[in-house]
């Protein structure tokens, strides 16, 4: 028995005699580790140790210093918006639409995070679109750039106490089903997360009742109505045979997948691949807000292996076919904005 030898390893070691079952208690471990002196517990972490704890706490963002941050954009833009739009690599000009913007660096925000993406300007642009009060993050946070998942999507929580009721994100995909073209929009209806099966989420740590529950539900977390709309909206458009509904998966990044992984997600049944949008999207269904999120397919994803570079997934074409298709995902988050106007 492999662990009950290692857990006798570790009593020896220690140079003590463990107890009759031969396993340390949590608690006798704890007190060797800490020297009480006067009542007071000394830390017994090394510097490096410290800084990494006290990095990892700066990183977590209480209530109140979200409702801070959220105070602050409120009240520089006079604005209390309802939708949220988290503009994609490339897809920037998303918030271009917005009419009388108010514009936040995100550098100049208290305790926001900055963008280091190309195709991701880091500026949180507040206005009107459609007629409808709209709040615009031109470049999101992406867990390869070093940012804890809860970090990443911290925003999301921002434009929840700001009062945003709908989140619209978006995002530049590689496409894994077959019949997926470059340049067509994949709307999400379903997600993979990969980074969850890894034991990672961005509702890790203590629950915060204040946002929602501790074991959200995630069936359903793609609103049907905004999808059957923006279905009847591609129609009007022209664009019907280029629009699918499909499933995402985000990775980790930042480096683009290989064949047999790539061949290992179309198998578990996803069709567009990228390394964002699913932790905002559980923190959005975990404070209740209604999502609606589409991939613009960059590139297609190859299954095949091959010596040839132009199958190779690069950030440039990202960029390039982003601004080539800006203007149909421009268009398509307008009508859908002025559709849910229509309800209010
Ligand atoms: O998901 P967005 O931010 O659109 O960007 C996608 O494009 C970049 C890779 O080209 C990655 O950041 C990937 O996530
Ligand atoms: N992971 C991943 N992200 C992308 N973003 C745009 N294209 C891709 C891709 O092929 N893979």
């Amino acid at each position: 028995m492999t662990g009950y030898n290692s857990q006798n390893d570790v009593a020896s070691s220690n140079g003590n005699q463990a107890g009759a079952t031969g396993h340390k208690s949590t608690e006798y471990i704890a007190q060797e580790n800490h020297t009480r002196s006067d009542n007071r517990i000394v830390c017994s972490l090394t510097p490096d140790e410290f800084r990494a704890v006290r990095m990892m706490s700066e990183d977590m963002y209480p209530y109140e210093m979200i409702q801070e941050i959220a105070d602050f954009l409120v009240k520089g833009s006079g604005i209390r918006p309802k939708i949220g739009i988290i503009c994609g690599s490339g897809l920037g000009s998303l918030a271009d639409l917005i009419q009388n913007p108010k514009v936040f660096e995100y550098s100049k925000i208290p305790n926001f995070p900055v963008s280091t993406v190309e195709g991701h300007a880091g500026k949180l642009v507040v206005g009107c679109l459609e007629g409808v009060n709209v709040m615009a993050m031109q470049g999101r946070f992406h867990y390869y750039e070093g940012y804890p998942l809860a970090k990443c999507s911290m925003p999301v929580r921002v434009m929840k106490l700001c009062g945003v009721e709908y989140l619209f994100a978006t995002n530049a995909a590689g496409g894994i089903n077959p019949k997926y073209a470059v340049g067509d929009i994949m709307l999400m209806h379903d997600h993979v997360n990969m980074l969850g099966f890894a034991g990672n989420s961005p509702l890790q740590g203590p629950n915060d009742p204040r946002f929602g529950p501790r074991f959200p539900a995630l069936v359903n977390s793609y609103n049907k109505d905004l999808i059957n709309k923006a279905i009847d909206i591609s129609k009007a458009m022209g664009i019907e045979s280029s629009v699918h509904v499909g499933v995402y998966s985000c990775l980790g990044g930042p480096t683009y997948e290989t064949i047999a992984e790539l061949r290992a997600l179309r198998m578990m049944g996803v069709d567009a691949v990228g390394m964002s949008t699913v932790h905002e999207v559980i923190t959005a269904r975990h404070c209740d807000m209604k999502v609606f999120a589409f991939s613009l397919i960059t590139n297609k994803c190859a299954t095949e292996y091959s010596e040839k570079k132009d199958e190779e997934a690069n950030h440039d074409e990202v960029m390039a076919v982003a601004k080539n298709k800006q203007k149909a995902c421009c268009e398509m988050v307008s009508r859908l904005v002025a559709e849910i106007q229509k309800s209010l």
